[in-house]
């Protein structure tokens, strides 16, 4: 078998894809069902289906790349990272997962020496699915198990001069988050669950996405490394890259802005931490 370290990004990133596929599929027959949720210790839910999910993507990446650490949302506290280690989050959004918004997402990284280097966010309930290895690509999720996929380049737009597009949490809020908005002038505000808000941008649908309130590693790690390889940027106080695998700090980030287009980054004034005492969950 090929080692992980000399296998094409891109490469890495389509077989990422199968498994968020195949993911995605358990958790569209899992919506039929009547899921008990449990709040963490966070205050954010989990049920049945982010479990099934997560088990599944980790049987498969082990299969694919036995040995290498897998951090994943449901089961963090039992991996450790390393200096090449998968990153998942097997149901981005649980909340709109409950309620049936179809915002929900798979996100699955690569990460090497803290930064991601291939990855997959998928939409099941939406049919969308982007990766990115080198290159960024967006395609249709096929209605039939075994159907392909056809991939095109997706590439986020240069910021207009008004009216700029942000997404905001539907369920998170927080002071901060909202300076940080009011010194950009946005024209419109579009409320978007999960790590969808990335690939937007990365899609050249929307241009800023802020959050200064709590979020982990794999909520994040994908979507920045797609909307990095659509010409974006997330950054995060002072303009540095998120860095991940901090098992440390329990996985937790700090603010950051997603950008369409890194000429809006010189407007930006993120705190230096996210203040979790302001932090408001909007409701799940
Ligand atoms: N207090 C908190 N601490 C850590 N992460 C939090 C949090 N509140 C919300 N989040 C993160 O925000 C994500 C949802 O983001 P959004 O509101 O943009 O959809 C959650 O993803 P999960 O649904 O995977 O748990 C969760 O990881
Ligand atoms: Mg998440």
């Amino acid at each position: 078998m090929m080692r992980l370290e000399d296998q094409n990004a891109d490469d890495v990133a389509l077989k990422l894809a199968q498994i968020a596929v195949e993911a995605g599929r358990v958790l569209r027959r899992m919506e039929c069902e009547a899921l008990e949720k449990h709040i963490k210790d966070d205050g954010t839910p989990t049920t049945a289906a982010d479990l099934a999910a997560e088990l599944l993507i980790i049987r498969r990446l082990n299969e694919d790349w036995p040995g290498v650490p897998i951090v994943a949302e449901e089961t963090a506290s039992t991996a450790a990272p390393n200096s090449e280690f998968f990153l998942v989050d097997p149901l981005d959004g649980t909340g709109d997962y409950i309620n049936g918004t179809g915002e929900y997402s798979v996100n699955i990284a690569l990460v090497r020496n803290h930064r991601p280097v291939a990855a997959v966010v998928s939409a099941p309930a939406l049919g969308s699915i982007w990766i990115a290895g080198n290159g960024a690509l967006v395609g249709a999720i096929p209605e039939d198990a075994d159907g392909d996929i056809t991939w095109r380049k997706v590439g986020a737009r240069v910021a207009p001069e008004q009216g700029l597009i942000a997404l905001v949490s539907r369920r998170h809020g927080d002071d901060a988050t909202e300076a940080c908005l009011s010194t950009l002038s946005i024209g419109t505000r579009r409320m978007t669950s999960s790590a969808l808000k990335f690939c937007l941008i990365a899609s050249g649908e929307a241009d800023v996405y802020v959050r200064c309130g709590p979020t982990m590693e794999w909520d994040t790690a994908a979507g920045d490394h797609i909307l990095s390889r659509a010409g974006g940027c997330v950054i995060g106080p002072g303009g540095s890259s998120l860095t991940y695998g901090h098992e440390d700090r329990g996985y937790l980030n700090g603010p950051f802005a997603a950008l369409g287009d890194i000429a809006l980054a010189p407007r930006l004034a993120l705190p230096v931490a996210c203040d979790t005492a302001k932090h408001v969950a909007f409701g799940r």
